[in-house]
């Protein structure tokens, strides 16, 4: 829906509404502008001639870490496989690239990025680039690059082109001055990581494009993500992939956090799920553009624990990394997630004893394949 620009004689004020139902608002009339950069006159907002029955055409960028190459796997069997482009700056693996469309995308190079959404039609792009946690600390230079200077670049073709923008943010958004027990959706988020403060960077300048430009952002704050066919990237959670993959390799494992450093946690299938649902619900039922999601929460100890039922013999020593346990000792121990429930039905499916079977079941299966080779 275009804007509605009135202008008000007597002050020199704009009005604007965005067509998204948020109360109009005004600015400067010299600071107006139609879009985020100035674009060329054809291009314009809501402008894709979609009909409602299309499928969307999805562009996934950072495609290749933890979490892009099952999304895109999930969207391809519900929208088909050449609605959905992968994208990365790395090389795709065998069975990814022959899997359905790839590209080379830095989301640095906004005018690589404007290609792609121009000439491939794209209606929705899930934007995963971003530096974790644990390697952001590690390269704070190239994670506010990445991080920031990406996301400016993906908000603004994004809003420019009429798509619809998913940005996930983190439990990593909240910091040591937000409550830790039930953390809510609204709340102190003063985080002490470069990723934290590029997702709250993230969540903001997402829902000011919203009411400014009537972009259709949508974003969720996932907890720390389990998945046994994708590694993690670098983040302070990671530990509690790498346990399984070290107890069925070596039946031992150390871990970096304190035995008793509480996180909330999602397994995988349930976070692709959600945002597969965030995106697809209509824009009325969404009160908020940034949600907590919430599935379990659990330390080292807990999980190790719950894995010794299926593996008694497995041996767990402590070995702290001081930079992951500052971050999680920033973090939320619990996440509360009530409007997400409430506004569009969300209700993860996996509980801890279910993620821990589904972890070994597929990293046996997985190594049993390997060795029979
Ligand atoms: N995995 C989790 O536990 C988790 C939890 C909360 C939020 N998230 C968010 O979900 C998203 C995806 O997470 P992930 O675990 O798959 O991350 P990941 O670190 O595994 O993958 C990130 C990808 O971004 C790519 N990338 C880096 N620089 C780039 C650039 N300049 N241009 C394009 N791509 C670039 C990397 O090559 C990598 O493949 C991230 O935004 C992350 O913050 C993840
Ligand atoms: C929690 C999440 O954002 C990521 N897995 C990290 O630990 O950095």
């Amino acid at each position: 829906m275009p804007f509605v620009r009135a202008v008000t004689k007597a002050t020199g004020q704009v009005l604007l509404t965005t067509g998204c139902g948020c109360e109009p608002f005004s600015a400067s009339a010299r600071s107006i502008s139609i879009s985020p950069r100035q674009v060329m006159s054809d291009a314009s907002f809501h402008s894709v001639s979609f009909s409602e029955a299309d499928h969307p055409k999805v562009l996934i960028t950072g495609g290749l870490g933890q979490l892009g190459v099952g999304l895109a796997k999930l969207l391809r069997k519900r929208f088909g496989k050449n609605n959905v482009i992968l994208s990365d700056i790395r090389k795709p693996p065998n069975h990814v690239y022959h899997s359905g469309p790839f590209m080379y995308s830095d989301v640095l190079d906004y005018k690589n990025l404007r290609e792609i959404v121009v000439n491939n039609r794209i209606t929705w792009i899930v934007h995963y680039s971003a530096l974790l946690s644990a390697v952001g600390e590690a390269n704070v230079t190239l994670a506010r690059d990445v991080n920031i200077t990406g996301l400016h670049n993906v908000l603004d073709v994004a809003a420019e082109h009429g798509v619809r923008l998913f940005i996930p943010s983190t439990i990593g958004a909240f910091g040591p001055t937000s409550p830790r027990d039930s953390t809510p959706d609204l709340c102190i988020q003063r985080p002490r990581t470069i990723y934290g403060v590029s997702k709250v960077h993230a969540e903001l300048m997402g829902e000011y494009y919203h009411h400014r430009y009537g972009l259709d952002f949508r974003c969720l704050r996932y907890p720390g993500i389990i998945s046994a066919d994708s590694q993690p990237g670098g983040g302070t959670t990671d530990y509690a992939v790498q346990m399984f993959h070290d107890a069925v390799k070596t039946g031992k494992f150390v871990c970096n956090l304190k035995p008793d450093t509480r996180l909330p946690m999602m397994f995988i299938d349930d976070c692709l799920r959600a945002t597969l649902e965030v995106m697809d619900i209509p824009a009325e039922m969404l009160t908020m553009r940034t949600y907590n999601i919430n599935a379990m929460s659990f330390s080292p100890e807990e999980l190790a624990c719950e894995v010794q039922k299926h593996m008694p013999d497995l041996q767990i020593t402590y070995d702290i990394d001081p930079v992951r346990q500052a971050i999680a000792d920033s973090w939320p121990k619990k996440f509360e997630d009530n409007n997400a429930r409430k506004d569009w039905g969300w209700k993860h499916e996996y509980n801890l004893p279910e993620l821990v079977q589904a972890m070994l079941n597929f990293i046996s299966l997985d190594s049993r394949a390997a060795n029979a080779n």
